[in-house]
């Protein structure tokens, strides 16, 4: 079989599909974020994920199983000890993460406060796990008053710093979160991420704006994205992509404002006469509904991205493969405002598979996407992850 010249891989950030083996270990236990969606929605509206096989993976509420598939399918369970964005990432290009990231789920220690607030001038205030609506809510109008910095964290390794545009400004902020990133790179810290939180707006009517920054740890090792930019090809990273890696193994970055626009920019990725791999990171699956707990618009979310689908496919020929996955669950029916451990689906689409698709073995690890990815355009396999590219046939 010829290679593909082109694979748009896109991750519904968040859309897992049912608890995973290991669940328990992440106190996780029932998690189902597709699963509870459709149900919380009286079934979900996705005739064009069904027409891949969602619905053959295993069955979603209103969503019909196809007769015959035009994906290949499968589940995905996570390998790595994590169920972070990073974590899901990395592995999918073929890292893992054995040791994970560091979390701190009572605060961050003295320390580090008291060395952030002697560099910044500022007091901080806050320092606890927190859903980033509610804290600026419960905090907001005291950081107004007094220039104090809201950080908070969560369940995943992020120190993130709220601040309202018109009290710290983009700018100092944006330093701040940099000379925090410089000072925990390392043990005792090694987060994951830092992340600028800016605000704008008045007590009891904040929003946040689309100017939220992320300073990533770099990739622990090689990627599959590192192989194919040392051998020429494209990495267009689209979204979140270029944070997530720190900018490692890509060729172009093209950042986006929400899941809609992803879409757009990947539309417009295919208009590119590029050889490689398009990379789309849909976001607001998870910040806008799975973190807010918010079933129906994380629903209306899905239904939305489903109708887009049919302009990918009019773009696509034989030489071009779609693979649709996620990175780990958030379950909008689950306690409290944290990612879920679950299975994640799997569908790989080309114009070129005539005949209908067919249920690919579960797969052990995320990494198997970027070892199909690796051996698509042969360049070196990555260190964890088997290839499914000749299943494909
Ligand atoms: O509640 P908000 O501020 O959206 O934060 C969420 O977003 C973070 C990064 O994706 C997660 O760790 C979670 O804390
Ligand atoms: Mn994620
Ligand atoms: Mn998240």
């Amino acid at each position: 079989m010829d290679s593909f010249k082109r694979i748009h891989l896109i991750v519904m950030d968040s859309v897992g599909i049912g608890e995973a083996p290991d669940a328990a270990q992440f106190d996780d236990i029932g998690a189902d974020t597709l699963g509870h969606i459709a149900r919380e929605r009286g079934g979900l509206n996705m005739p064009n994920m069904a027409r891949l096989g969602l619905s053959n993976i295993r069955n979603i509420q209103g969503v019909p199983e196809a007769d015959q598939p035009l994906a290949y399918y499968c589940k995905m369970q996570e390998a790595s000890s994590g169920k972070d964005t990073m974590t899901g990432h990395w592995e999918m290009m073929g890292l893992y993460i054995d040791t994970p990231f560091r979390v701190f789920p009572d605060g961050f220690p003295d320390e580090l406060i008291q060395r952030i607030e002697a560099k910044t001038g500022r007091k901080v205030i806050g320092n606890k796990a927190a859903s980033g609506t509610e804290i600026i809510e419960e905090l907001g109008e005291e950081h107004m008053r007094t220039g104090a910095l809201i950080i908070y964290t969560s369940a995943d390794s992020v120190l993130q710093i709220a601040a309202h545009e018109q009290v710290v400004s983009l700018n100092e902020l944006y330093d701040i979160c940099t000379f925090c990133r410089e000072i925990t790179l390392d043990d005792p810290y090694m987060l994951g991420r830092i992340i600028a939180r800016p605000f704008v707006g008045e007590p009891g009517k904040f929003t946040r704006t689309p100017n939220r920054h992320d300073y990533a740890l770099k990739p622990f090792g090689r990627t599959t994205m590192n192989e194919l930019k040392d051998k020429g090809y494209d990495v267009i990273a689209l979204g979140k992509i270029s944070d997530i890696f720190d900018g490692e193994g890509i060729t172009k970055a093209v950042r986006t404002v929400s899941n809609m626009d992803g879409m757009d920019k990947l539309i417009e990725a295919l208009d590119e006469p590029f050889t490689g791999l398009s990379f789309l990171n849909l976001v607001d699956f998870d910040a806008l509904y799975g973190h807010r707990r918010d079933a129906h618009g994380y629903g209306q979310a899905l239904e939305e991205f489903d109708a887009r689908l049919p302009e990918v496919y009019a773009k696509m020929t034989e030489h071009d493969l779609l693979i649709i996955t996620a990175d780990h669950g958030n379950d909008p029916t689950y306690k409290g405002t944290d990612h879920t451990r679950e299975y994640v689906p799997m569908l790989a689409y080309s114009p070129r598979i005539v005949a209908e698709g067919t249920e690919l073995p579960l797969r052990g690890t995320f990494a198997d996407i970027g070892a199909t990815i690796a051996d698509n355009f042969g360049v070196a396999m990555p260190e964890h992850g088997t290839s499914f590219l000749t299943n494909l046939q």
